[in-house]
Parts: structure tokens; sequence; C-alpha cells
């Protein structure tokens, strides 16, 4: 072996090693060749023949697989004092992922022989790389689509034009971040032609780094790519060339290095607008809006890229959805800030309000005008298509949000409609707001559906899933709140005539009756799926109004279903524990 020093010492982090003896320990590290591997390169790839497994001395590495349906993924990160590799070594078989040098590593390399020596000489090497194996099989298993990546701890801003509000906002994201553990701040000044002991001490030392990389692609701009778990590409929202890129942006992205992107406002900013144009040929897993100066902005961006975002969803629910105002309002009040907000249908409406950064005395007016001055949903026509024209929710919708697109709200924020065309759940995160707002909320047979330029045809997202906590987990930034009120109400009809003509129906006046077309409708709408169900267990903090007693049409109900999820939310919130805000 060649390490820089033969090191007796060297396995002493290695957690599976730990039961080893002194003599068994240094079998491995006699046998083993040490190397190092830059961040970006690849260890090995998914498919191989293995013949090693791979002791991580420093550095991390990111395990990257190819499930079922084509699309690769991050399903762990493998960090210094850990084993890889040893699942194609002991079974014989192909790389079951892909490993990626997330930063500068250093790493043991022990080959199938000097493997075989170790277990010959001491068999109880092999319990601990078994019960490894088996505790990895069963996370592939259980997660076959792969698990939302570990908390970044090490996080490169790489300005693309955004120069001194990017130090500017570097400093106020170093000072939000402290609330949860020390922050090393890293720029060329500190770290330039420094050794990778020399980071991997920082690493130690400290629970985040920050690395201010330049605008240029050199050394230094490449090493702080190198060292980190998410890089933030930093724009100025003003910038005229939308077009502008950082010179290392397109390589680091195409090498799967997690990417976001963060456009720097002037503190006195009312709305974002021109998202779409930064977003274009960029693929990033999330964007931010950061008002200069604005410390609450800073705090946000702090907790989303920490994963300590507090994620809200909210259920579909028609009239009842009004409580999800009461309970924006008591979380407001309880100073709980919200970073993120998907929902289905009116749950989907209520969400884009709290993602305008509307508050109650701005939200609850325009919704009862939207709602309540005048009934959405009674422009009935011949129904060919449905029971209403669906036009007058699609003028109540533009007029509350206007050209708004998805992307320019202050917030991360979805909204799902079931895409009839496929028969998948749509997760729409992109596009003109009113639009995917207008497909949430079309519950077949009542409202027309929504109709892309493909002819691709979108209904409401509560026929498959009414509480979409799902999409809102993939972002794996925190933890969810979700808030139910789509409970539908005791449905019977004991007694009814299944098949009266409408005869009886208009002239008898029999009782007990049939429910009503649009009665049926709206419960075949919004049936509970067990995606629903998976919902409710899949959030970290579950509120259920009691609502029950509101009609899903009845509008008039406004102010009680308010004052209902209000009070709900502010006696929960006093019982929540606080791990749920992301504290
Ligand atoms: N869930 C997991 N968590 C951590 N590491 C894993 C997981 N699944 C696979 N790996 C590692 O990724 C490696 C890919 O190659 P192997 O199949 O040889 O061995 C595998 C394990 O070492």
């Amino acid at each position: 072996m060649t390490p820089p020093e033969a090191d007796p010492t060297l396995l002493d982090g290695v957690a599976l090693f730990a039961g080893l003896e002194p003599a068994a320990r240094q079998a491995v590290i006699d046998h083993a060749d040490w190397f190092s591997l830059p961040g970006g390169n690849v260890l090995f790839a998914q498919g191989e023949a293995g013949d090693a497994l791979y002791i991580v001395l420093r550095g991390s590495l990111a395990v990257l697989r190819v499930a079922g349906d084509g699309v690769r993924r991050r399903i762990a990160r493998i960090a210094a004092g850990e084993v890889v590799g040893e699942m194609a070594l002991v079974s014989g078989r192909a790389r079951s992922a892909s490993v990626i040098a997330e930063r500068d590593c250093e790493v043991l390399r022990l080959d199938h022989a000097g493997f075989e020596a170790l277990v010959a000489r001491h068999p109880q090497a092999m319990l601990g790389v078994t019960r490894q194996i088996v505790s990895r099989l069963e996370v592939m298993q259980d997660n076959p689509l792969g698990q939302p990546p570990p908390r970044p701890r090490s996080i490169a801003l790489l300005p693309a034009g955004s120069g001194r509000d990017c130090a500017a906002m570097r400093r106020d994201l170093a000072r939000c971040m402290r609330q949860f553990g020390t922050v090393a701040e890293i720029g060329e000044g500190e770290g330039g032609g420094r050794q990778t002991q020399w980071f991997h001490d920082i690493e130690s030392r400290h629970d985040f780094i920050l690395y201010q990389a330049d605008e240029t692609a050199g050394a230094w701009s490449r090493l702080c790519l190198r060292q980190a778990d998410v890089c933030l590409v930093v724009v100025s929202a003003d910038d005229a060339e939308t077009r502008r890129r950082h010179p290392l942006e397109a390589a680091a992205s195409q090498r799967g290095q997690a990417m976001e992107l963060v456009m720097l406002h002037p503190a006195d900013r009312i709305s974002p607008d021109n998202s779409k144009a930064f977003l274009a040929g960029r693929r990033v897993a999330l964007h931010h809006h950061v008002r200069v100066g604005v410390f609450a902005d800073a705090a946000r961006l702090a907790r989303q890229v920490t994963g300590r975002a507090v994620g809200l969803v909210l259920s579909g629910g028609g009239a009842r959805g009004f409580a999800h105002l009461g309970v924006l309002r008591a979380f407001a009040d309880a100073g709980v800030a919200i970073d993120m907000v998907g929902g289905c249908s009116m749950g989907a409406i209520a969400a884009a309000g709290a993602a305008m950064h509307w508050d109650a005395h701005e939200a609850e007016p325009r919704f009862r005008r939207a709602f309540v001055d005048t009934n959405p949903v009674n422009d009935f026509t011949l129904p060919l298509v449905a029971l209403t024209a669906g036009r007058r929710v699609t003028r109540r919708l533009r007029d509350a949000f206007g050209e708004r697109r998805i992307e320019d709200l202050w917030l991360p924020y979805f909204c799902v409609s079931t895409n009839l065309t496929r028969g998948t759940l749509a997760v729409h995160r992109r596009g003109l707001l009113w639009q995917w707002l207008r497909a949430s909320v079309a519950i077949p047979g009542i409202m027309p559906p929504w109709v892309n330029p493909k002819g691709e045809v979108f209904a409401d997202g509560g026929v498959l899933d009414n509480l979409p906590v799902t999409p809102m987990r993939a972002f794996g930034r925190g933890p969810v709140i979700a808030v139910d009120v789509g409970e539908a109400p005791a449905f019977s009809a004991p007694g009814a005539l299944p098949e009266e003509t409408w005869f009886e129906r208009l002239f008898l006046r029999r009782r007990p009756r049939m429910p009503s077309i649009l009665q049926i409708l709206l419960r075949a709408g919004t049936v509970k799926t067990p995606a629903d169900r998976l919902g409710r267990s899949a959030a970290d903090f579950f509120l259920k109004p009691p609502v029950e007693s509101i009609d899903f049409l009845d509008w008039k109900a406004f102010d009680r279903a308010v004052e209902l999820g209000r009070r709900h939310a502010q006696a929960e919130l006093a019982r929540a524990p606080a791990s749920v805000f992301g504290r």
C-alpha cells in the first residue's frame, strides 16, 4: 500500500472494522491501496463487474442508481469512515449503482484477494459486511426510487453576474444558518492553495461550510464546486442578460452536481416576473427568490438549503377549503414561517395565496370577493361536457392571480391535477398559475377539464390525490405539514329508488330521494384514494379542521370555515413538537 504515510490508525474511524483486533486492521491496511479521487470522478459505474471494495478516508461519495423507470437518482451518500462496493464483491454480481466523488476524496481499495484473506483470518469481519449489505438492500427495496438526498453540509455559491450582491447575500445566509450550527465561510483568501486535509479538518470542525466561488472558471471556483454537496448559482433578477451562465455551470450540471438557482431582487421588489427566462435551459432542482437585505428571505433560503424548510400541503374540499385561510392565519399569528406550499383544488388556490405572500388581510377579502359574493360554480349549461361552463371560475382565477407564473411566486409552489390522457397525477411547478389552478379544480362532470396545447386533458387533482404530500416530500427539504378538509360527508341514500323516473323525481316528491347529479359527481371526484391516506401518514404534522358540517358547495359558510380552521390550527400548534417546524 502506498498512502502518504502507512498510518496504523488509518481505519480508526471506520465503523465496519471497529470490532477487529489491531492485527486484523493492520492486515487490511497492508493489503489495501491508497489513492486520491478528485471531486466529480467516477469510482465505478452501475453494471460493471465488482472486484474490490472501497473505504472512504476523507471526502464523500454519492451513490447514484438507475431504477426501473430509467431515471438516475441519488440514493445515498457515503461519508468518510464508510465502506462502499461491498455488495458486488461479496455477491459476484454486477455493481448495483454508480459511485461518484462528491468532492476531493482519499480512498482505500481492498481487492478480492485482500478481502478473502481478511475474512479467512478474521471471519467476524464478514458479519459486519453482511449486516451492512442487508440494511442497504432494505433501503433499496423500501425505496426503489431513492431517498431524498441527505441534508447538505457544504454549499458553494457560484455567482453568475450577481457580484457584490452575492457576497452580501452570503453574509446574511451564513448569519441565518448559524441558528442551526457552526458555519465556516471560505473564499479564495482562506482556502486558495490548500490541501485536501485542510478542507477535511474545516469540514469536521463545522456543521456547514459556505464556499464562495468567483465568476471565473479558475482553479478556486473549480475547487469550490468539487467540495460542495449543493451548488447555488446566484444571478441578479435585474440582469438583462438572462442567458448569462457561470463558465462552470453547464459542466457541473452535466456531471450530476446538485444545482439550485438563487435570483437576487432589490429589497423593494413587489413580485418576481422573469424567472422563466432565467430558468430556460437550466437544470435546477429548485429556484429561490431572495430580496437582498430582507432577512426573512435569507432565513428562508437557509432553511431550504439545510433541509429545515417547513412545507405546507393543503387538500381540496370546495368551500371547506376556506378553513385553510384560517390555518394560514393561525400559523402567521404563531410566527411559524411557511417555506414551501402545495395543494390540490381549493387547497391549491389557498396555497397560491400563501406563495404570493398574501397575509390574512389581503387573502381573505380576495377569496371572499372571488367565491362568496357570487357563486363561482353556478354557470350551469347544457351538460355536454360538464354541468357548468367553468368560465366563471376561470374569470375569478384570472382576476385573482393575473398572468402570474408559478415560477414567479415567492415561495416554491406546486399544485396537482389529474392527467386524464395519461392516467397520472400531474404536479405543476411551472406555467401560468391560473391555468393550472383551473385544471386542479375541474371536478369531472361538474366543470370542463383543462386541455394543454398537446391536447392532453387535465381534471381535478382530487381524483388521484386530494392531499398531495408525496410531491412535497420529494423536495426533501424538511418537515411537511398537511391539512385535510376533504373528508366527504356521510354519503348514503337509504330507501331511495335507484332508477326513479324523472316524473317521480320532479312531481311525486317522494322521500327518500337519490342524491342529485351534482352531489354524485362531487362525491365521485373526491372519494378518498389510497394516495390521500398515504399523504396523511407521510406528513410530519397532520391537521384536520372540524369542517364536516360544511357542504362542499356552501360558499356562504366562508367565515365559519375560516374560523374553524384558525381555531383548530391554533390549538394543534400549541401541542406540536418544535421539530415539526424545522427547529
Ligand atoms: N442504500 C444504500 N446506501 C448506501 N450505499 C449503498 C446503498 N445501496 C447500494 N449502496 C452501495 O453502492 C454500491 C454499488 O456497488 P455495489 O453493488 O458493489 O455495492 C453498493 C453499495 O456499497
